[in-house]
């Protein structure tokens, strides 16, 4: 059916309910489906030549404009916090509060260093920031097929933006729901938009204030992708779902958080760079859409 669904890097806890859900989709075609998906470490690739590829808050975090000791200070937040936000053997609610305070943190030392929003193409151009490999086929099928792309993320809007602008697939199909950045008259940033996006509070109660929650509601066959727990309650708006095909890559701490992925995730896709597998899965889907004969009504 999918022949990207044989790459070694493919985990499935029950292959026989990935097939029906994909078949599902395939049968509602394109104008059923939206796709959900978180940004950083999501359609952005993790490593490159054995480095750590940056979040769109370690862009800012580390460009030339941040003072040194602005950027050690975001440096040992990030020490931290990041080993608690990937820590399979804590909660989630022994995490929130924790992640409450590194990302309110991060923003108040960001907010106090004097970015311009004149700066943030350029901060982005200098950057190591990659989207994975494949991203050109992900972004342009969705756009062909008029198939909504809806981006919640935890991370910096204002960046996350300009990294898909550069690489030329920012369509009009896409929707961006993140946090914002806040810049005064003289355009120096001054703090940021509310509500605050964290990793877990993705869901409904950021959503149902947005122009976006309408739109959410009516396609009802979701693709939705994710590289943490977090992102699972990313669909949680859409009121009459029929159909979720959830995919989580699995970058760090692998062996450890296997069996927790596993169970959450229909596909896990561990240790792989590529989009190669959600383009398969979604060259199937939406196969049938193109090769549908036009009528004349
Ligand atoms: N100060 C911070 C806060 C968070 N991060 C990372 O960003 C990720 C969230 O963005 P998504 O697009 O994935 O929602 C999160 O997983 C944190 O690791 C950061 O780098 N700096
Ligand atoms: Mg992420």
């Amino acid at each position: 059916m999918v022949p990207e669904l044989q790459k070694i890097t493919v985990r499935m806890k029950n292959p026989e309910h990935v097939k029906n859900i994909v078949s599902a989709l395939r049968k509602g075609g394109a104008a059923r489906l939206q796709v959900i998906s978180d940004f950083d470490m999501t359609l952005t690739r993790f490593g490159f030549n054995g480095k750590r590829c940056p979040t769109s808050h370690n862009i800012i975090d580390n460009c030339r404009v941040i003072s040194e000791e602005g950027r050690k200070k975001l440096k040992d937040l990030l020490h931290h916090y990041y080993p608690i936000e990937i820590d399979p053997y804590r909660t989630m609610e022994d995490k929130l509060p924790l992640m409450i305070e590194w990302w309110t943190k991060a923003h108040n030392l960001l907010s106090q260093e004097k970015i311009l929003k004149n700066d943030i193409a350029q901060i982005v151009k200098e950057s190591d920031v990659k989207l994975r490999d494949g991203f050109n086929i992900f972004f342009d099928q969705l756009h062909e097929n008029k198939v909504p792309l809806f981006i919640f993320s935890a991370g910096v809007g204002d960046v996350l933006e300009e990294i898909i602008h550069q690489a030329g697939v920012f369509h009009p199909n896409i929707n961006v729901v993140s946090n914002y950045m806040d810049f005064d008259d003289n355009g120096i940033l001054q703090g940021f938009k509310e509500p605050l996006i964290h990793i877990y509070n993705k869901n409904n109660t950021v959503l149902k204030n947005t122009e976006y929650f309408q739109q959410l509601c009516t396609r009802t066959n979701i693709l939705l992708l994710g590289d943490s727990m977090g992102d699972l309650s990313m669909a949680d708006g859409v009121a009459d779902m029929e159909n979720i095909l959830r995919i989580g890559f699995l970058n760090d701490r692998v062996e450890e958080r296997r069996e927790k992925y596993i169970e959450a995730y229909d596909i896990v896709l561990e240790k792989d760079e590529t989009l190669d597998v959600v383009n398969g899965i979604l060259h199937f889907i939406l196969a049938q859409t193109l090769y549908t004969p036009l009528t004349l009504d």
